[in-house]
């Protein structure tokens, strides 16, 4: 078994201001659009993480140049488009956006390339993006499995049209082929049919980003949107702070009954994660956004929620865990496509969140939350970064909390358990500051 941390329980109240790093889903969607744009440009303030150099190891290794603007390695991202013109091996990790963003734009390149990633990945699901490309004119090789591991052979162009599509496990299958529909000879012009698109909200992100690169987008469809053929300008992206890891910090003062502002907050922005605002407001926190500055303090005790969390499914697992803490009840629905996330969430946290105490019901699209006396114990993470953010907010309140490893939310996070320990005691040592 991995190693066991100790979840951090604060000594005494807290009173904390956190900077965070930037978003996940920003930056891979800028690296992409920095790689067939028709110019340099530049990703400021991008997330270095394991999801994030997966991306631009990918985008490099087609032919793309991604510098770092710092000799250091902690600055900008100079991203100068380059002829793909070779055969390549992309490693996906446990990364959807590079699993499902890369091979759209694979069709560009001319050659053969070869993708697989970690174990878990091969299970979590592709196979609608696989053939879409497919009836959009791009040769891919799968062996009948639609999923990894599969190779693309680019042949420089791409014909594209329209192609139907069920996105009812992940709203990335609309994104990808929209993020590279642009070069294709006839654009994209995507529609969806089956059960509701989750996390349309990163789908918004999508479409705006790509009308901030000049291209021209229609969704004024439901479940329909179509992409005209074009340039892609290229243009340089400031990256915001990633909201949905922000959710331990704030879950942080919500559990506590302290305070933690988080810096950088966006007056507005297509991240799921600013739901938080409310989701916590709804739980009995005092919120409040001012300057850029997103202040959360935490109730006596939080009230349970009823929620469907299908558009901002990747709060799930931060939103289950302060339920578990508190008073009343709550009932989370509407998330059943978590359970392709990085691993089964819905199944993963039922079975965390128990074996600590909590009284949990497991519902095919949720969780039945009720109050109940936790105790320490090990909380199992599955290579899931947000599990282990479930963990470490029950660690706030309940004592010997050991979360196995920590390190997995280098998914996102760049030396997570450093700046939780930081939050929570104020300095590393673990003594009050
Ligand atoms: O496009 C993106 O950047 C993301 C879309 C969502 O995926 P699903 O639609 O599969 O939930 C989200 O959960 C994931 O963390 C990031
Ligand atoms: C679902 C997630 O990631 P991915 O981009 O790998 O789908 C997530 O970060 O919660």
């Amino acid at each position: 078994m991995s190693e066991l941390w100790p979840a951090p329980r604060p000594l005494e109240r807290v009173d904390r201001v956190v900077s965070l790093p930037g978003s996940k889903s920003l930056t891979n969607r800028a690296l992409v659009l920095a790689a067939i744009a028709d110019g340099p440009s530049v990703v400021r303030r991008p997330l270095r993480s394991r999801d994030t150099l997966l991306m631009a190891a990918a985008l490099r290794s087609l032919g793309t140049r991604v510098d770092d603007t710092a000799a250091d390695g902690a600055g900008d991202w100079a991203v100068t488009p380059g002829a793909w013109d070779r055969d390549a091996d992309i490693d996906c990790g446990l990364a959807g956006t590079v699993m499902r963003f890369v091979p759209p734009v694979v069709g560009l390149a001319t050659g053969t390339v070869a993708f697989d990633g970690d174990p878990h990945m091969r299970l979590r699901p592709v196979g609608q993006v696989l053939a879409a490309l497919g009836a959009l004119g791009v040769h891919v090789d799968d062996g009948g499995r639609g999923a990894l591991p599969f190779s693309v052979r680019g042949t420089g162009s791409v014909p594209g049209g329209t192609v139907t599509i069920d996105a009812s496990a992940s709203s990335q299958f609309v994104s990808a082929l929209l993020l590279a529909g642009a070069r294709y000879e006839h654009g994209v012009d995507v529609r969806h049919v089956g059960k509701p698109v989750p996390s349309l909200p990163h789908i918004e992100m999508t479409v705006q980003m790509l009308r901030e690169h000049g291209v021209e987008v229609d969704d004024s469809d439901a479940n329909r949107w179509a992409v005209a053929p074009g340039p892609v300008k290229a243009v340089d992206h400031d990256i915001e702070p990633d909201l949905s890891n922000a959710a331990p910090f704030l879950a942080l003062g919500a559990a506590t009954g302290g305070s933690v502002t988080v810096t950088g907050w966006p007056d507005s922005t297509t991240q799921p994660g600013d739901e938080l605002r409310a989701i916590l407001a709804l739980m009995g926190c005092e919120v409040t956004l001012v300057d850029g500055d997103l202040t959360v303090r935490g109730p006596e005790r939080l009230t349970g929620v009823d929620l469907d969390l299908h558009d901002v499914g990747e709060l799930t697992p931060a939103v289950a865990a302060l339920c578990a803490l508190a008073k009343s009840p709550s009932h989370l629905r509407g998330v059943a496509h978590i359970r392709g996330h990085e691993t089964d969430r819905i199944t993963a946290l039922a079975t965390e969140l128990g074996r600590l105490g909590a009284d949990v019901t497991e519902r095919e699209d949720g969780l039945d939350i009720r109050p109940a006396a936790l105790h320490g114990g090990t909380f199992h993470t599955y290579a899931d970064h947000r599990m282990a953010h479930a963990g470490v907010i029950l660690g706030l309140a309940v004592d010997g909390v050991l979360v196995e490893d920590i390190a997995t939310t280098s998914k996102t996070f760049p030396d997570f358990a450093t700046a939780w320990t930081v939050a929570v005691h104020g300095r590393t040592d673990g003594t009050p500051s």
